[in-house]
């Protein structure tokens, strides 16, 4: 039987990467997914706009949902600040398991704690499993259906607090029509559009970087 694209990426990072580089790793991946085959990695454009929430933000704990092939993660991890720690999210073993190569090859094992599991399971136990309070950034990227469930999930668990960073990636393109709704109309929200392109294409696309606010929210309940 063939090779799997997630074992096609994880031997284009061994290849053309150099172990304990994060900035490699990302390009290796880039490079393959622009030329050889497309796949659905944040990507450079959209990850120029990560790396600046991040450094911007500069956050201490991380949650992404949706790891695939690890490429994001390792991109977060990389620009983080040394206490920090990301958690990571992936239903699918296999992605799962090519995701922890590129972790470990990367050199960012300390930092990233991947967990195999689906999102609605594990969130409401993340704050007795993994000491978390609450977390400073969310980088939502697995299916487009279940941002909205997950975000409510987040806000019911108390892992969210003022100040938090909600960044949703293809907003456009899939799309996620109720994530959008909610976040732009919820008093509990500040949000923002960064108008973007679907990785390695020229087909609209965009992230939408939404504050917390709180649950009272501002303004009228
Ligand atoms: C029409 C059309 C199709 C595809 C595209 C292109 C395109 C471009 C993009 O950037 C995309 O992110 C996507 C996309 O579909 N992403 C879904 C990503 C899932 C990964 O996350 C995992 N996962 C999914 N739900 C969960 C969950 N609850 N708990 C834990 N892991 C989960 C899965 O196991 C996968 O590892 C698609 C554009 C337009
Ligand atoms: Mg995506």
């Amino acid at each position: 039987t063939g090779s799997t694209r997630p074992q096609r990426i994880l031997r284009a990072v061994q290849k053309n990467s150099t172990r304990g580089s994060p900035c490699s790793v990302v390009n290796a991946i880039d490079d393959y997914c622009k030329h050889k085959e497309w796949a659905m990695n944040v990507g450079d454009e959209k990850g120029i706009i990560v790396d600046d929430v991040v450094l911007e933000l500069k956050p201490i704990t991380v949650l992404e949902l949706g790891t695939y092939c690890a490429y994001s993660t390792v991109r977060i991890a990389n620009l983080l600040p040394p206490e920090a720690k990301l958690i990571t999210l992936e239903f699918n073993a296999e992605s799962a398991a090519i995701a922890r190569e590129i972790i470990t090859w990367a050199g960012l094992e300390e930092k990233i704690q991947l967990i195999i599991g689906a999102s609605g399971d594990w969130i409401p136990r993340l704050k007795e499993e993994f000491g978390i309070e609450t977390f400073d950034l969310v980088f939502l990227d697995h299916w487009k259906d279940r941002y909205l469930p997950d975000t409510k999930l987040l806000e019911k668990c108390g892992l969210l607090k003022p100040g938090a960073v909600l960044l949703a990636d293809n907003v456009i393109c899939p799309g996620t029509p109720d994530y959008l709704d909610y976040v732009r109309n919820s008093p509990r929200y500040k949000s923002k559009f960064y108008r973007s392109h679907l990785e390695y294409t020229q087909e609209e696309d965009g992230l939408e970087h939404s504050v917390f606010l709180g649950m009272a929210g501002r303004g009228a309940e």
